[in-house]
């Protein structure tokens, strides 16, 4: 790997210094070639092995951990920081530059009463639902590999370490704002500081002044609002949409209790802690604003109030329009001015998934059944598995009034797979894969890794991993400590 190490040169006073710790019989549990390649890499080695493990320098890596605060479940926490991260610097590849972080790499001046840890679960789930993203299309900080350990670590019972190589076009983070905003006791030095070397280094095309910084927090607005905008197209619950969990260029990011939703329900909480439904699936919109409102209040020293807000009313409207966007793939509806049909599309879908929501049906298997019917045909094989057929019937024909003649069924039916995936990481299928490692086999991870690099195709013998949940599996939550 080669490295340019430009936060670290350029934002000295915005990271700390630290070694990792290390990883004892350290090995392989993952590898994605897939994101090796982002950075130049082809196969693991074992110098990998040990550097990845912080067992060995990496040559040309700084070490270092970034400081940065944020709204947590909405009360604000003065400083947080990477308290389980060590970043190696920016990766060289050949599209560019990624972070290379090493995510349970040992403590940090950040990491507070924490062990600085990652166990092998939580390891394993980020490196999967990383990859499992992207292949579906949602922008995402990706997974390179998971190093597992011997090294016992202690949760609710003795676990043992483990450290998931983490690539992010950048680390940067509202918080990273919100701290630099708050800390510096009116001096907006830092806060300049910090914006412009992010415009300069993922905005090249705004200027770093007054015209670039509000031009730059419109796009910030827009990509945010595109991004939760795929989460819910896809069924994408995040489970904790702090601030310092948010991506400065609109990119899921810090996996932690996350689930892709199997039955639908609306309200679906996938976080134990999460006691009020804060990050409910249905609220992750709102939430994206709030948080969005909190960024512009950080910039506020920096960046005219009045603009912040005129920028703020850009959200709701490009949610919906790259909401509309990807439910009308879904649904394969034919494209016409979003100002005429917006509004009863919208009606259209909500129509949809209440079907799927009073039926209990899958979300995912849902759509994708949708989408393999014969929608010149007046009669729908899917109207039996709903429970509400009269309901269904009335849906079906306002679908095809909308849908209008489709000529040729079967191209139709592609393109629909092509928006409806066949496979999504479901927490059972995790949890199987986890419960595997944990028992020294590594096969069903790599299988199921393998699967959900192609989450649109028909796999040959994969269809077990379409299926729902077994019952205890069923609203299967992970644990949050992690
Ligand atoms: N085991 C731990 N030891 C030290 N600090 C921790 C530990 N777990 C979480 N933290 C810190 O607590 C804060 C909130 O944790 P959160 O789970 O949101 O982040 P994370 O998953 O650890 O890291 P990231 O946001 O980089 O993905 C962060 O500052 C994080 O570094």
């Amino acid at each position: 790997m080669r490295f340019k190490q430009d936060f670290f040169e350029q934002l000295t006073g915005f990271y700390s210094q630290v070694a990792p710790l290390g990883l004892s019989n350290p090995h392989w549990l993952a590898w994605s070639h897939d994101a090796a390649s982002l950075v130049g890499l082809s196969t693991p080695s074992e110098s990998l092995l040990q550097g990845f493990a912080g067992n060995q320098q990496i040559e040309g890596a700084a070490y270092y951990a970034q400081v940065y605060s944020g709204h947590q479940f909405g009360g604000y926490t003065p400083r947080l920081g990477d308290g389980r991260s060590i970043i190696l610097g920016e990766a060289l590849g050949p599209q560019g530059a990624w972070d290379v972080a090493l995510k349970g790499a040992g403590p940090t001046p950040y990491s507070r009463q924490g062990d600085g840890r990652a166990v092998m679960r939580s390891a394993v789930r980020e490196f999967l639902v990383s990859e499992a993203l992207h292949h579906l299309g949602v922008p995402t900080t990706r997974a390179l590999a998971v190093i597992g350990s011997d090294m016992p670590v202690w949760r609710e019972s003795q676990e043992t370490a483990a450290t998931t190589v983490r690539l992010a076009r950048s680390h940067i983070r509202f918080g990273h704002f919100e701290y630099f905003s708050y800390s510096e006791q009116g001096s907006k030095t830092k806060l300049k500081q910090l914006l412009d070397f992010t415009i300069t280094q993922h905005y090249p095309q705004f200027s770093c002044d007054s015209g670039g910084y509000i031009a730059w927090f419109r796009q910030v607005v827009t990509d945010t609002a595109e991004l939760i905008a795929l989460w819910q197209a896809i069924g994408f619950a995040h489970g904790v949409m702090n601030t310092d969990n948010m991506s400065i260029l609109g990119e899921s990011f810090d996996f932690g209790p996350f689930a892709f939703l199997d039955t639908f329900k609306e309200d679906f909480v996938c976080n134990h802690s999460d006691t009020t439904g804060r990050y409910a699936f249905n609220q992750q919109p709102g939430i994206g604003l709030w948080n969005l409102q909190q960024l512009a209040q950080a910039l506020a020293p920096v960046i005219e109030s009045d603009d912040l807000i005129d920028a703020l009313e850009l959200y709701q409207p490009a949610l919906v329009r790259a909401y509309l966007e990807k439910m009308g793939d879904k649904l394969g509806l034919p494209e016409r001015p979003l100002e005429q049909v917006g509004a009863s599309d919208l009606q259209l879908v909500g129509g949809f998934t209440q079907l799927l929501e009073k039926s209990q049906l899958d979300y995912t298997n849902g759509w994708r059944k949708l989408g393999a019917l014969d929608p010149s045909s007046e009669h729908c094989s899917l109207r039996n598995d709903f429970i509400d057929v009269v309901g269904f019937d009335h849906w079906y024909q306002a679908y095809r009034a909308r849908l209008g003649p489709v000529e040729d069924v079967e191209s139709w039916q592609k393109l629909r797979d092509l928006a409806n995936p066949k496979y999504i990481l479901r927490n059972y299928l995790a949890q199987e894969a986890i419960v595997a490692v944990e028992e020294g086999d590594l096969q069903p991870l790599q299988d199921l890794f393998q699967v959900l690099q192609k989450p649109f195709d028909e796999q040959v013998d994969k269809n077990h991993y379409a299926k729902r949940p077994p019952k205890w599996g069923q609203g299967l939550i992970m644990s949050c400590s992690s």
